[in-house]
């Protein structure tokens, strides 16, 4: 990622210094790619620092977490009131807003800067997500701007606000990123367990799904992953690969973060649960044995069905992306980031890995109104009526085949719970009073009541 960002900044005509622990990779980078601008490597830290204009704005890219600070602690003792030291990488948010107070305190200035788009993002033009001091903001931009990708003239970065709301931003987009990927996986599944259809001709549905509403990167990549062919044994490769999903830990902070905050943000934890139960793959073995379930047969989709899946999973990508901005929004008012959830939508419609046509439907909605729920904005409050019924049947079928479907079902429930005025929770609240004293409210008046339930049964004013 580093280097790539390295020959990005360089060919978009800014003059580049690179350093590298081991110095054999600065050079293999100077010496394949040194001509595609002013890259000038060094093997020593202090001349590298040394050869960056004040105030030096420095791009550490490296691992997140303890590789960070060690960096930084390396970097420190050579550098100059007001140089910007700049991660980045996926940091976990509370650590780049502990970094940017140590460095203050130093008279050293820090940003934290989200970067998505995998290796060729990094290198043809990433969505950008930086934040920190102010101040230091405009001897950043002119490169940010420009080595970011492109949509309709617009570059896909912006400044996102203080201390770690860009690693925040960033992380949330990850945490998107798995939902989006874990539904995609889910319509696969139902694709293959409930009608029994084989990878390649998977890959020929969603390419014609990449027409609609659903055009993205991450749908583009499905069709290529599906229709690779191993020349190993000459079947599907995703059929070969092992079906253990692994993870860095960006999609889990969001889960966490949002329950912190109290956020459903069913999708993306469930996308977390489903790596998590992936890899425990021996007691999925184990259990396939053992427990011999009676379902139903795969049975040839119709049009019809295949129309239910894609109604299903939009709908559901729609509830996902619903969830991650009321984090951001809930977030944004926690930590007083004043975040422009328009402008995110908009850096996010190039250069990412959860790019799509549809975040420009987002984008659109934010300009005109702040829903408290993106599900409520008309485009999206009329898609999701459109959906409703073929979700349930989508749904009902991956259920009665055995096909688990976490995200899909996740997201009708959650879909469900939030379109009902009037939920289950008065017995929770009545069962928390009997065993606690929790109290509760009464829909005919205000203030807050408990009943003695054990004792005499009467309500008393709490
Ligand atoms: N890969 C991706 O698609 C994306 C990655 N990111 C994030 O970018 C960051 C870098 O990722 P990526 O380039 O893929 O990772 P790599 O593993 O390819 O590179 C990590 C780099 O960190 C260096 N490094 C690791 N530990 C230390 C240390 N203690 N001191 C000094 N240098 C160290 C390595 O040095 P050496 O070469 O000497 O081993 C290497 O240059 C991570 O935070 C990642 O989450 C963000 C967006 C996309
Ligand atoms: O930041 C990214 C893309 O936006 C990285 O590719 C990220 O590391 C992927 O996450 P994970 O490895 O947990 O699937």
């Amino acid at each position: 990622m580093g280097a790539n960002l390295a020959r990005n900044a360089a060919r978009k005509g800014f003059k580049v210094s690179v350093y590298n622990r081991r110095s054999e990779r600065t050079e293999k980078l100077l010496a394949e790619h040194g001509d595609e601008g002013v890259l000038q490597g060094s093997t020593d830290l202090e001349a590298f620092v040394q050869s960056i204009a004040r105030p030096r704005p420095i791009v550490i890219m490296v691992k997140a977490g303890k590789p960070v600070d060690e960096v930084m602690e390396e970097l420190i003792p050579y550098l100059d009131e007001g140089d910007i030291l700049i991660d980045a990488g996926n940091s976990l948010f509370t650590d780049t807003e502990r970094r940017s107070a140590e460095m203050a305190q130093k008279g050293l200035r820090f940003f934290g800067m989200g970067v998505s788009g995998g290796e060729e993002g990094a290198l043809l033009g990433p969505s950008i997500m930086p934040s920190g001091d102010k101040d230091a903001w405009a001897r950043i931009e002119p490169f940010v701007m420009k080595m970011a990708a492109q949509v309709d003239g617009e570059p896909c970065a912006a400044y996102i606000g203080p201390g770690g709301s860009g690693h925040y931003v960033k992380m949330v987009h990850n945490g998107i990123e798995y939902a989006d990927m874990q539904l995609i996986a889910e319509a696969y599944d139902i694709m293959r367990g409930v009608h029994g259809i084989s990878a390649g001709e998977i890959a020929e549905i969603f390419k014609g799904w990449q027409k609609g509403p659903l055009d993205s990167y991450l749908i583009d990549i499905t069709v290529e992953v599906l229709s690779k062919v191993d020349t190993k044994s000459n079947k599907p490769l995703v059929d070969m690969i092992v079906d253990e999903a692994e993870q860095k830990g960006t999609g889990r902070w969001t889960a966490q973060s949002a329950l912190e905050l109290g956020v459903p943000i069913t999708a993306i934890t469930e996308a977390v649960y489903a790596r998590g139960l992936s890899s425990r793959r021996s007691q999925r073995d184990e259990a396939s044995r053992l427990f011999k379930v009676e379902t139903k047969p795969p049975f040839k989709a119709s049009a019809a069905e295949l129309a239910d899946l894609h109604a299903a999973l939009y709908a559901s990508k729609i509830v996902a992306y619903a969830q991650g901005f009321e984090q951001l929004a809930v977030a944004s008012n926690t930590y007083g980031w004043d975040l422009d959830l328009g402008t995110l939508a908009k850096i996010w419609r190039g250069g990412c890995i959860i790019r799509a046509a549809f975040l420009d439907r987002i984008r659109e909605m934010y300009a005109k109104e702040a829903p408290a729920n993106m599900l409520f904005g008309p485009y999206f409050a009329d898609a999701m009526q459109e959906s409703l019924s073929a979700w349930r049947r989508t749904v009902a079928r991956a259920i009665e085949s055995g096909t688990p479907v976490p995200a899909f079902s996740s997201c009708l429930a959650y879909f469900d719970g939030l379109r009902r005025a009037r939920g289950p929770a008065n017995l929770l609240q009545g069962l928390r009073d009997y065993f606690g004293a929790h109290t509760y409210r009464r829909l005919d008046k205000e203030g807050s009541f408990h009943t003695r339930w054990s004792q005499d049964g009467s309500e008393i004013d709490a």
